[in-house]
C-alpha cells in the first residue's frame, strides 16, 4: 500500500493537519509512526487504516485492513461477545464461528471472562481488549494500532506483542504509534516522526536511533523483542548437548521457545523439525519441566528462524532471545591412569 501526497484538514478553510505525506507501507514490514502530541500521528493512522480519507493525495493499494482506536467506543448495547460477534458477521464470518473466534482472542488477551459483560460495564483494559480482538477477528493484512498498549495487563502487552511478531512473520503489515519509546524497540522495519510539513525517515534498526534501546547488542534480531522477554541468557542449565558432541562453533544467539500444541511438551519429532529451521539451529531441551526448548543459532540467521517459529502451525511461543554465553573450554584431557579399560 502506498500514500503519495497525502493532506488532511479539518473543514475546507481549517489549517493543513497532514500534508506531503508519501508513505511506502510493505508486506511483512513493521513500521513505527512518532510525533509530539498533535503532530497528526492519530489523522494519519486513521487514513492508513481507511476510516478517513485525505483531503488531498491519494492511497492506493489498501489490503484487507483493521483499526484498533486510542478510545474504543464502549458504550455500546452489547455483551462483548455478542457485539465482536455482530462485526465477525460483518466480515462474513458465521455466527457460530465468529463467536468461536472472538471467544478465543478474549481468551488470549485474559478477558474470557467477560465475554458475556455489557461493553458498557468493562473497565478500560478489558474494553481495550475487545478493541483488539474486534481487529483481529478478520485475520487483517494491514494492523493499524494507536497507542494500543495502553491500560492493558503485562500479560496482554505481551500477547499483544506476539500477536504483531506473529502478524508480520505470517506476510502482514503492522503500523503503529505509542507512547512508550520502548515498545517493539528494534522490531520495527521502518520509523518515521510526523511534522508539519510530511515524514521524516529515522533510523531502522535498533542501537542507531535516539530512542531505541538494541533488543540484542550485535545481532540482527529485530522480532526477538516482539512479545518476548528480552535478557540475558543462563549459562546453566542449557550447556548440556542434546545427544551428541560439543556446540558448533560460531553460535551467537539462544531463543528459547515454548512448544506448540495442547500440552506445550515438545516430542523428539519436534525437536528435529527445529533442527531442520533455518540456520540449522542445534536444539537442547529448556531448564524446566520440558515444556521449553532452546535453540542455538547464528546471528545472521535468527532473523529467519524466528519467523519460522512463529509462522509455524501453530506456531512456537518465544520466550527468550538473548545473546549466547561463550562456549565452555574444551574438556581438559582425562589422565591414562584414571581411564578405565
Ligand atoms: N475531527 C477533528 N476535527 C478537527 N480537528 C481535529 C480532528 N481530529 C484531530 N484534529 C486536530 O488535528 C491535529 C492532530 O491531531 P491528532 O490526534 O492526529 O494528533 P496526534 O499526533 O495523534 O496527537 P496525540 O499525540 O496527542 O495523540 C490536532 O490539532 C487536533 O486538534
Amino acid at each position: 500500500m502506498r500514500l503519495d501526497g497525502v493532506g488532511r484538514r479539518y473543514g475546507v478553510r481549517g489549517p493543513w493537519v497532514l500534508r506531503n505525506i508519501d508513505l511506502d507501507l510493505p508486506r511483512r514490514s513493521l513500521v513505527r509512526l512518532e510525533g509530539h502530541n498533535g503532530s497528526g500521528k492519530s489523522t494519519l493512522l486513521r487514513i492508513v487504516a481507511g476510516i478517513d480519507a485525505p483531503s488531498r493525495g491519494r492511497v492506493t493499494g489498501r489490503p484487507r485492513s483493521a483499526y484498533v482506536p486510542e478510545r474504543f467506543p464502549a458504550a455500546l448495547p452489547f455483551t462483548a461477545v455478542g457485539y465482536l460477534t455482530h462485526l465477525g458477521r460483518i466480515h462474513g464470518l458465521r455466527g457460530p464461528a465468529a463467536a468461536r473466534r472472538a471467544t478465543d482472542w478474549l481468551e488470549r488477551f485474559g478477558a474470557g471472562g467477560h465475554a458475556r459483560t455489557p461493553l458498557a460495564e468493562l473497565s478500560k483494559g478489558t474494553s481495550q481488549k475487545v478493541a483488539l480482538t474486534q481487529a483481529l477477528l478478520a485475520d487483517p493484512e494491514l494492523l493499524v494500532l494507536d497507542e494500543a498498549w495502553t491500560g492493558l495487563d503485562p500479560a496482554a502487552r505481551d500477547v499483544l506483542d506476539r500477536t504483531v511478531a506473529e502478524r508480520v512473520a505470517a506476510g502482514g503489515t503492522v503500523v503503529f504509534v505509542d507512547h512508550d519509546p520502548r515498545r517493539l524497540a528494534g522490531a520495527a522495519d521502518a520509523r518515521y516522526r510526523v511534522t508539519g510539513d510530511g515524514l521524516d525517515r529515522l533510523p531502522d534498526r535498533a542501537g542507531t536511533g535516539t530512542d531505541v534501546r538494541p533488543a540484542v547488542a550485535g545481532t540482527d534480531v529485530r522480532l526477538a523483542v516482539a512479545g518476548m522477554d528480552v535478557r540475558p541468557a543462563d549459562a546453566g542449565t542449557d550447556a548440556r548437548p542434546a545427544e551428541d558432541g560439543a556446540r558448533p562453533p560460531g553460535l551467537q544467539v539462544i531463543i528459547e521457545a515454548e512448544g506448540p500444541g495442547a500440552t506445550g511438551h515438545p516430542t523428539p519429532r519436534d525437536l528435529a523439525d527445529l533442527a531442520e529451521l533455518p540456520g540449522r539451529p542445534y536444539v537442547t531441551r529448556g531448564p524446566d519441566s520440558g515444556t521449553t526448548v532452546r535453540l542455538a543459532v547464528a546471528a545472521a540467521h535468527s532473523d529467519a528462524l524466528l519467523r519460522a517459529l512463529l509462522a509455524a502451525h501453530p506456531p512456537w511461543h518465544i520466550r527468550a532471545v538473548a545473546p549466547a554465553p561463550p562456549a565452555p573450554p574444551p574438556a581438559a584431557p582425562v589422565p591414562d591412569e584414571t581411564r578405565y579399560p
